[in-house]
């Protein structure tokens, strides 16, 4: 089974959660985007469910291949949100924000009844933090949020470069205008305490440390896919 195969596996599992009638959060990335195009196949069959995208590039494959979309506005208490990570953990403890859309990523998971992930093996891991941190902040006082973070980084034992996020000539900027700083800190033992550390930051928007926010994990490997549940 190659990756895009594996990322069908997981996408399929949980499709099998979507239930008629639904309001889903639908996440961002190239494995959340086959679990939209599944829920497309669905909807066309007479599957009623209203999505919220959490991203613009969500929102455009969901308007290409007719998947009803509201914003979370219309919708504000959502069912299930479905959506990739970068990392998991044991725990069910996530990193996300590859993609740069972790702020809408985790207002939509958070306002969800409950939250499930798919991915495959590879992105199963001990302990967080071989991925690169996301960490969206204002692009008013970057340099001075950076020393902020890196000063954290150190009282709480950690190291590695803090790279601001580029795309092609320029700087990515986010859906909502943000910039990205990549934390390439190697090993997090404490990610609860990170976050909630990056969160005192003020220039901080938000950070991809996504903890007590999914109930389910399901992940694909090369014999199909298991469902990982968060063990304390
Ligand atoms: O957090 C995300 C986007 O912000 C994605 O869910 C994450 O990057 C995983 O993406 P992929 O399924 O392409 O590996």
């Amino acid at each position: 089974m190659d990756a895009r195969e594996m990322k069908i596996k997981a996408a399929e599992a949980a499709l099998a959660h979507v239930e008629d009638g639904m309001r889903l959060g639908i996440g961002t990335g190239s494995t959340a985007e086959e679990f939209v195009r599944l829920l497309a196949e669905k909807v066309a069959g007479g599957l009623r469910v209203e999505g919220v995208p959490t991203s613009e590039r969500t929102a455009r494959l969901c308007l290409e291949l007719g998947v009803p979309l509201k914003s979370l506005d219309e919708l504000p208490e959502l069912d299930l949100t479905i959506d990739g990570a970068d990392e998991v953990d044991g725990r069910l403890r996530l990193i996300k924000g590859g993609g740069g859309a972790l702020l809408r990523e985790k207002i939509v998971a958070c306002a969800s009844r409950r939250m499930i992930v798919i991915a495959d093996e590879s992105k199963v891991v001990e302990t967080l933090g071989a991925f690169k941190l996301p960490i969206e902040v204002n692009p008013f006082g970057l340099v001075a949020t950076r020393i902020a973070i890196e000063k954290l980084a150190t009282r709480m034992g950690l190291s590695g470069a803090i790279d601001l996020r580029a795309s092609g000539d320029g700087t990515f900027t986010t859906d909502g205008g943000h910039y990205i700083l990549d934390a390439s800190f190697g090993r997090i033992p404490d990610a609860d305490a990170l976050a909630r550390n990056l969160n005192d930051i003020p220039g901080v928007v938000e950070h991809g440390l996504f903890i007590n926010i999914a109930s389910l994990a399901v992940i694909a490997g090369p014999a199909g896919a298991r469902t990982l549940t968060a063990k304390e």
